[in-house]
């Protein structure tokens, strides 16, 4: 089996259980192969060669699903004929690459909690002969399934909306009960009868189905003409209000204010369809008119000049990925500017204190820190856009298909090195204002297009769940030191995945926890990453770095050494290193 098909399985199985990687338990090891070594969970066909089937049924999995994943990996996508994810807790959507997945005889999802709407794709998978969607929190129209196709199709105890498409009687009722608002044959509900009386086909079930879309069509694009016409009164409202801002704040505020729009949520579509955006306010917001609720800032860059939020809404979206507090989104404009929006829902933060966090982090500006370019706040979600990174994060460096390859130790102490000068800068500028990091972690580095690290979604810390909290997770209330207590935790973390090269959870075992006991055992030089040990990698100074990271993890978070103590003894490890160079000559140092 390929090593790219091997490496998407591990990465899918990362993505959708939440980083708790349940395969090498399984025996899904990148080193094994899924077929010869007999992987649990999976199928091969006959001759052992290639992966047929998936059953991931009722694994405790939490994590958001990525068809792309699975479906981007073409040897992979041309050999499964079988995605069996029922009875979990998955989140996410299910987005258009399932439609790579075309040998699908099975698809089944059912009990999980995946929402958003189904796309087209799923239509051409041809030979699909069970989809089991029942009971998650899908939302829109039923696609127009050839449904002939089909022993079993269940879409259940949903959100489903609007007219079922036409069955042709292959389709029993209980396989459509539980959508409130989906109505149609087989259902009882009849659809409400949208076309005039006079109609001729109004006797003629087929003929109203087909009126009552036209004139869903037809409501759905007054409806959008509407709320662009909303969007671009507030928008040019708020110009000229706007020239109004402090210019003192450094910012070019684009677009702000409340207008009396009644309220949908905003929405990027996936799949690089065009965005579909609508702001609108919730009745209390509508009524106070004088409050600014709701505003778009564009903070002065060269990168965005003139950026509008029309622009931004216009422009098609890729849903990039939908963590626990937010979607974030690629969003690809005309000029071929690529920029990424992060939409975060229900954060429990007043748009004024939001603003203030957001003009504090535009002054407090490090190099080796991705700024926002813009931001959005409303009161049910907060948007900021950043510049595309396309080289990818940190994660993917340690972990991704080209796992470790040309990722020298050298370069790995530049980027330890880096993020903390980072880290100790931003927590020594915005202490006094609370604000840490709050999510630190290494797909929340990015490596910039001189393959620098830049650290992303700096003081994003939506922590509204302190109770289900992990001791990793930064907090927002009590002291805002455990927040930058977080953050150091975070960076001992990454530091354990520079010098292991393994996953934050793997073998079902916490990387600290796992660290800490081969530690004890004094195995130490079994913790590193082989690729380093073949490198012939200093072992002092790797140990050296796995004892800051040591410290950074430590479960007292009074006892962790700050980040600039942190810095500094990174910086000696690269001393130390480059003095050996000096005495070694052979010994070559390729940093970062
Ligand atoms: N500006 C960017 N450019 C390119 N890729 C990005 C950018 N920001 C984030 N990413 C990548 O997009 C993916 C999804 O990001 P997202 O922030 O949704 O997920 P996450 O970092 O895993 O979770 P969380 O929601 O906890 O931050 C990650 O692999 C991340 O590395």
């Amino acid at each position: 089996v390929e090593v790219e098909v091997k490496n998407s399985l591990i990465i899918f199985l990362a993505k959708i259980s939440n980083g708790v990687e349940p395969g090498l338990s399984w025996g899904w090891n990148p080193s094994s192969d899924p077929c010869k070594d007999h992987w649990q969970n999976v199928d091969c066909d006959s001759l052992n060669t290639t992966v047929t089937k998936l059953f991931l049924n009722g694994q405790n999995l939490a994590g958001a699903f990525d068809a792309a994943l699975l479906c981007n990996t073409k040897p992979l996508a041309a050999s499964l004929t079988t995605l069996a994810l029922d009875d979990n807790n998955i989140a996410g959507q299910i987005s258009g690459e399932i439609g790579h997945c075309n040998q699908l005889t099975q698809f089944s999802v059912s009990n999980n909690r995946l929402s958003g709407t189904l796309p087209e794709s799923l239509t051409a998978l041809n030979n699909l002969k069970t989809l089991d969607f029942s009971n998650n929190q899908l939302t829109g129209l039923i696609p127009n399934f050839d449904f002939s196709h089909f022993d079993k199709f269940n879409v259940s105890n949903n959100k489903f909306q609007g007219p079922i498409p036409n069955t042709k009687g292959f389709v029993q009722v209980n396989s459509f009960v539980g959508n409130s608002e989906l109505c149609g044959d087989p259902l009882a509900n009849k659809c409400p009868s949208l076309s005039v009386t006079t109609d001729e086909n109004s006797k003629n079930s087929k003929g109203v189905s087909k009126n009552q879309v036209i004139l869903y069509i037809g409501y759905a694009i007054l409806a959008l003409v509407f709320i662009v016409l909303v969007i671009f009164k507030i928008c040019t409202k708020n110009k000229k209000e706007d020239k109004k801002v402090d210019a003192a704040n450094k910012v070019a505020a684009v677009d702000e204010s409340v207008s009396k729009a009644s309220a949908a949520s905003s929405e990027f579509k996936g799949g690089l369809s065009k965005s579909n955006y609508s702001v609108t306010m919730s009745d209390d917001e509508s009524q106070s008119t004088n409050i600014v609720l709701s505003s778009f800032i564009v903070l002065t860059s060269p990168a965005v000049d003139g950026l509008k939020f029309e622009d931004l809404l216009r422009a098609p979206a890729e849903l990039l990925g939908r963590g626990k507090y937010g979607s974030l989104y690629k969003v690809i404009f005309e000029e071929g500017m690529v920029l990424v929006v992060k939409r975060i829902k229900d954060w429990a933060i007043s748009g004024s204190d939001f603003k203030q966090r957001m003009e504090s982090l535009y002054q407090a500006k490090h190099h080796n820190v991705l700024p926002a370019l813009a931001f959005y706040s409303s009161k049910q979600e907060k948007l900021l856009v950043y510049e595309y990174q396309e080289n990818g994060s940190l994660f993917r460096l340690i972990h991704g298909s080209h796992r470790g390859q040309a990722f020298d130790w050298s370069s790995r102490l530049s980027v330890a090195a880096r993020i903390a000068e980072a880290l100790a800068f931003m927590h020594e500028e915005l202490r006094a204002e609370g604000i840490a990091h709050g999510n630190l972690k290494s797909s929340n580095i990015l490596l910039n297009n001189k393959m620098e690290p830049c650290i992303s979604e700096y003081g994003l810390m939506v922590i509204n769940d302190l109770d289900n909290q992990t001791p990793r997770k930064a907090s927002r209330t009590g002291s805002s030191s455990s927040a930058f207590n977080g953050d150091i935790y975070g960076f001992g973390v990454i530091l354990l995945e520079l010098l292991t090269g393994k996953l934050v959870q793997h073998n079902g075992v916490d990387l600290t926890v796992w660290v800490h006991s081969v530690v004890r055992e004094e195995w130490t030089a079994e913790v590193f990453d082989k690729t380093l040990m073949s490198e012939y990698a200093s072992e002092e100074r790797m140990v050296n770095l796995l004892q800051v990271a040591i410290k950074c993890v430590n479960r007292s978070a009074e006892a962790r050494p700050s980040m600039d103590q942190v810095a500094i003894m990174i910086n000696t490890i690269i001393e130390e290193e480059e003095r050996s160079r000096v005495f070694d000559p052979q010994s070559s140092m390729s940093l970062i």
